[in-house]
């Protein structure tokens, strides 16, 4: 999934407009229709029914007493509730929490042919739905079993017949006449979206008034275009400052105010309605972006939204992966709109959300971590760790032990001859070296004893607990130009890379891979640490494109750019894995990757997105992820 900055997203615009002959109108018709079909998902969670989206395949409805009318409440992933509750239950004793009727009443018991209860409720399509409604939106009254027979009352199956016909399920909703949503209204195109919106839910029986913040005659081109349809249909429309807007009354706010081509603070009639919005307790949806966030950095200005849910069009914007904005972003739903992703991908498309999808196909990295069934230790590579001193042995030793968790087939760890005795045994499955340092820290002279150490190593990472010595930056100069491999260069070490002047030194052959965190991306770059988390894509991108390296910026939602201008930005993670030594982790992993053969770009993407997954599983696996601790994630990996 690309991720785009507002000027991207004017150019694929025109491109589709110019070049493909897209008409405009109808970029925004479906931008439209994709915000409405939001909204309609949104109101089914809310009231009464199962969402037909992908969301809902990994998680089940969690159902409460609600005065009577039982009615799904938040999803949560995870196994069923099955605790009684006074509600339907099937012979089992398990509850049937499925079926609803248009109205959000309880309809009846789900069971499957051998009088079990059936657990879930699919529609004609064989997809996870709240019942089954008829083109006209009419309960149908038909729920079928995962296994086709029908399920209602516990009797022998029926066959699903083989002919069915179906409606706009996306644009239908059963409880519609009980929804009325404001649209609030900029002049820009991001309003016309809203206005177009506004007619697909009126279609969809729910309740909608415009609330233009500027005068409706202000309105231009497509969104013009959108207005007089929208006056020809008949929609209620106020205009703020003029007529009085009723917040209270409203079910929902759709926030089509301000999109990609805003700037600054709001201003006038869009900070009051802004402000009225996140006062209301309402939810709100916002197109395309929350109004004034700023769609490359993920700044807010002042007052912006706060979303339930933003539907972003086309691209995912940077800034709604970049805090404080992405806070203010709800759940984020990118929608296409029409616009080929070959254009952005012809652009160069120079950001990317880390799936595994682009690992698989951008990165063409081998994400399976197979082993041959004749490999052995040597074909996994060797991994050189340069880590630790007296106060800070601990860094290295997890460093070292990701890196084996990470596959590879052997790691030798040089630490301060001192330190020996004390970390034997601590790690069985590691060599170690001494490297000079009687007293524990490390010193210029241990230089020469690491560049022996690192012939015939795949990869040499440093920095981990190393502290700071006299000379140690013409010790890292002498790794930098020396290593004939990769290297992974980590805390102190970027610390000392920070403080010279490495464009002069010799360029290398191998990459490099450095991952600062912000407070050493800002010495890094000569910057403040708020600078740094200002806008983290633009940064990255900017400082490995200047220097040659590939960069991890850490921290939420960690950036991954490579020295060929391409970023990916991870979203895999827990904030539980906010604790010493989580970065040590990572540097292992990192470099116990390219010791098997990935590349710079790979290692460093598959290493943030796995060092993220294992943290989400480590964070599940206590009772409070706050008790989390950076060894976890290495026994997460
Ligand atoms: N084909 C396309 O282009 C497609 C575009 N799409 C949609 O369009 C959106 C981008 O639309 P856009 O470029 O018209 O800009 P938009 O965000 O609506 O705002 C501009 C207006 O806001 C005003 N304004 C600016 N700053 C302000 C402030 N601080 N406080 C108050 N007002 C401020 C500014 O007024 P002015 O400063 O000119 O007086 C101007 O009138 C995009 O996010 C997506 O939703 C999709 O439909 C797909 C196809
Ligand atoms: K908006």
């Amino acid at each position: 999934m690309y991720i785009v900055t507002a000027q991207d997203m004017r150019e694929l615009d025109r491109q589709t407009i110019e070049r493909l002959g897209i008409p405009a109108v109808a970029l925004m018709e479906n931008a439209g229709r994709a915000i409405a079909e939001e909204i309609i998902k949104l109101c089914r969670r809310r009231f009464g029914g199962a969402d037909t989206s992908a969301a809902w395949t990994l998680g089940t409805s969690r159902t409460v007493q609600d005065g009577g009318a039982r009615q799904p409440g938040r999803t949560e992933a995870g196994a069923l509730d099955r605790s009684p509750d006074g509600g339907a239950y099937s012979p089992g004793g398990t509850r049937g929490d499925g079926v609803y009727g248009p109205d959000g009443t309880w309809v009846g018991r789900v069971y499957g042919p051998d009088g079990a209860w059936a657990g879930r409720v699919y529609g004609p399509d064989g997809t996870w739905g709240d019942g089954v409604y008829g083109p006209d939106g009419a309960w149908a009254g038909r729920v079928y079993g995962p296994d086709g027979t029908q399920g209602t009352g516990g009797g022998p199956g029926i066959k699903r017949p083989g002919f069915t016909v179906s409606g706009d399920a996306a644009l239908t909703l059963g409880r519609a006449g009980a929804e009325h949503w404001l649209v609030l209204v900029g002049k820009g195109n991001n309003g016309g979206d809203g206005i177009a919106a506004a007619r697909h839910l009126r279609e969809a029986g729910i309740a909608v008034t415009l609330v233009y913040a500027a005068a409706p005659e202000s309105l231009a081109g497509e969104a013009a275009l959108q207005r007089d349809a929208a006056a020809a249909m008949g929609l209620p429309a106020v205009v703020y400052g003029r007529d009085r807007v009723d917040f209270a009354a409203c079910s929902g706010i759709l926030d089509a105010l301000l999109g990609t081509g805003s700037a600054g603070a709001p201003r006038g009639a869009y900070a009051e309605l802004i402000a009225a919005a996140n006062g209301s307790g309402k939810p709100v949806v916002s197109a395309d972006i929350p109004s004034r966030l700023d769609a490359d950095t993920g700044q807010t200005h002042k007052p912006c939204i706060h979303a339930a849910v933003t539907v972003c069009l086309a691209f995912l914007k940077r800034g709604l992966l970049q805090y404080p904005g992405a806070g203010n972003a709800g759940q984020v739903v990118v929608r296409s709109i029409g616009i080929p992703a070959a254009l952005a991908r012809e652009g160069g498309g120079p950001a990317s959300l880390l799936t595994p999808e682009v690992l698989r196909t951008r990165l063409q990295g081998d994400v399976s971590r197979r082993r041959s069934p004749e490999g052995h230790k040597g074909t996994y590579g060797h991994v050189l760790l340069a880590a630790g001193s007296l106060s800070m042995s601990g860094a290295g030793l997890l460093a070292a032990r990701a890196a084996l968790r990470a596959g590879c087939g052997l790691v030798t760890w040089a630490l301060p001859s001192m330190l020996l005795p004390y970390v034997i045994g601590a790690a069985p499955e590691l060599m170690l070296a001494a490297a000079g340092g009687e007293n524990g820290t490390w010193s210029a002279g241990t230089a020469a004893e690491v560049l022996r150490l690192s012939t015939g190593r795949d990869v040499t990472a440093v920095g981990p607990g190393l502290g700071r010595f006299p000379g140690d930056q013409e010790w890292l100069r002498a790794l930098w130009e020396g290593i004939d491999a990769p290297m992974v260069i980590d805390a102190d070490a970027l610390n000392m890379l920070a403080d010279s002047d490495y464009s002069s030194w010799t360029s290398r052959r191998h990459p490099v891979i450095l991952t600062p965190h912000p407070g050493e991306m800002a010495r890094l770059a000569g910057i403040s640490t708020a600078e740094v988390q200002r806008d983290r894509i633009g940064l990255a991108l900017a400082y490995a494109r200047e220097h040659g390296v590939t960069l991890v910026l850490k921290g939420a939602h960690t950036v991954v750019a490579t020295p060929e201008g391409e970023a990916y930005v991870n979203i895999t993670g827990h904030p539980g894995m906010g604790t010493g030594g989580a970065g040590d982790v990572l540097t292992g992993i990192i470099a116990g990757l390219l010791a098997q053969g990935l590349n710079a770009a790979q290692a460093a993407a598959f290493g943030v997105y796995l060092h993220g997954l294992a943290g989400e599983r480590a964070a599940r696996q206590r009772h409070d992820p706050s008790a989390l601790i950076a060894g976890d994630i290495i026994e997460a990996l």
